[in-house]
């Protein structure tokens, strides 16, 4: 038994493809249309996965995008989505000057959170030891909920 993917449903397919893939970085590595049931399926890997996503098609995240549906509400059933990146704080950089809410900032340069277009909580874990804390993020506070 192995791990493939988790799927999420998405409103906005551009919106989710800009970011995961432009923002956060993912890959697409594949989709399939589906005409008869009206839906769009997109599978992303993360670049370290991107050989085994291609082969076996794990460990993925599937995008369902309905053709005629926009909003989804939102289960608390439902965690989040993690990934281990290379230097937090450039990824919450990045995500910052694209304009995505920092819910829970990397104060201690190991772990933050942040929400894609359709509010799934996205948590973002620094490879290996943490980072030694750094401004702007030593001092910056929560926002919200993740
Ligand atoms: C290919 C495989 O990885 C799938 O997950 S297809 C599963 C299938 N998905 C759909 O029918 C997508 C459109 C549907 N309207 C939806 O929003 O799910 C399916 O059985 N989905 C039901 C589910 O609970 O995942
Ligand atoms: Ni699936």
């Amino acid at each position: 038994m192995k791990y493939l993917h988790t799927m999420i449903r998405v409103g906005d397919l551009d919106r989710s493809l800009h970011f995961f893939c432009d923002i956060l970085g993912l890959k697409e590595v594949r989709r399939t249309e589906n005409e008869k049931g009206r839906y769009t399926l997109v599978y992303l890997a993360a670049p370290a996965d991107l050989a085994g996503a291609a082969q076996s098609g794990a460990p993925t995240i599937e995008l369902t995008y309905n053709w005629d549906e926009r909003e989804y509400a939102g289960g608390r059933n439902f965690g989040h989505l993690a990934f281990a990146v290379d230097n937090i704080y450039e990824v919450c950089d990045r995500l910052q000057k694209a304009g995505v809410t920092i819910n829970r900032p990397p104060r201690d340069g190991h772990m933050a959170f942040v929400r894609t277009p359709d509010a799934i909580s996205i948590e973002l874990l620094q490879e290996g030891e943490p980072l030694e804390p750094a401004e702007p993020w030593a001092s910056a506070q929560n926002v919200g909920a993740w």
